[in-house]
């Protein structure tokens, strides 16, 4: 039924659910607690979110939340695509600066889950593109924070020019790894 795939950056999983198609057209269950726990990802979400981007090249990110309001996201498209990254900014990880990223879209009805301690960001390779995400903690603007997309110690291979993107002004002047506040 659903796929779990691992990669090199522990933690960071990437998860894709059946899709059951008719001649209607299809019937997918998008999110199970049972099927993820039984898979060892044992997370109570708590809140949905929903963003919508334009363009190609709208960049969110690089962002996450300090405790006692980190996060854990699981990350969907419903419509268009993304190229979706997951930062290790644990100072005590071995794995810490440590990135790893994979195409999220509608076609490829693919997930991505992002643990706490881990920052995210995605940029959209289409335009008009649906980012739905579940999170396992609330929205705290005060525990808020970024980390700048292009930051050269990451080193994210973004796949648009600088050129081709478009940021928040939040996220345009968002620290260096090095300058920002991060899990011990
Ligand atoms: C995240 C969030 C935002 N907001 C409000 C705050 C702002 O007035 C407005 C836009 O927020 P922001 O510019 O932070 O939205 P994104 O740039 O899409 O940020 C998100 O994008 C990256 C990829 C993430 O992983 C985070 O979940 C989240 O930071 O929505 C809320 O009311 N609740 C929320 O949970």
């Amino acid at each position: 039924m659903t796929e779990i795939r691992k990669n090199e950056l522990e933690g960071v999983l990437e998860i894709v659910p059946k899709r059951f198609g008719d001649d209607r057209g299809f019937f997918s269950e998008t999110y199970n607690r049972k099927v993820l726990k039984d898979a060892g990802v044992d997370l109570d979400f708590v809140q949905d979110n929903h963003s919508y981007s334009a363009r190609r090249g709208v960049l969110r990110g690089l962002h996450y939340q300090l405790p006692p309001f980190a996060q854990d996201k699981l990350v969907r498209v419903v419509k268009g695509a993304i190229f979706d990254v997951a930062i290790d900014i644990r100072r005590s990880s071995p794995q810490f600066g440590k990135w790893h990223a994979i195409e999220i879209s509608a076609t490829k009805w693919n997930q991505f889950l992002v643990p706490k301690g881990f920052a995210h960001g995605f940029v959209t390779l289409e335009e008009d593109t649906e980012v739905i995400y579940k999170t396992t903690d609330f929205y705290s603007p005060e525990h808020d924070r970024a980390i700048r997309y292009d930051d050269p110690t990451i080193g994210i291979d973004w796949p648009l020019g600088a050129d081709e993107l478009q940021l928040s002004p939040k996220d345009l002047r968002a620290p260096s790894l090095a300058d920002a506040d991060i899990f011990d």
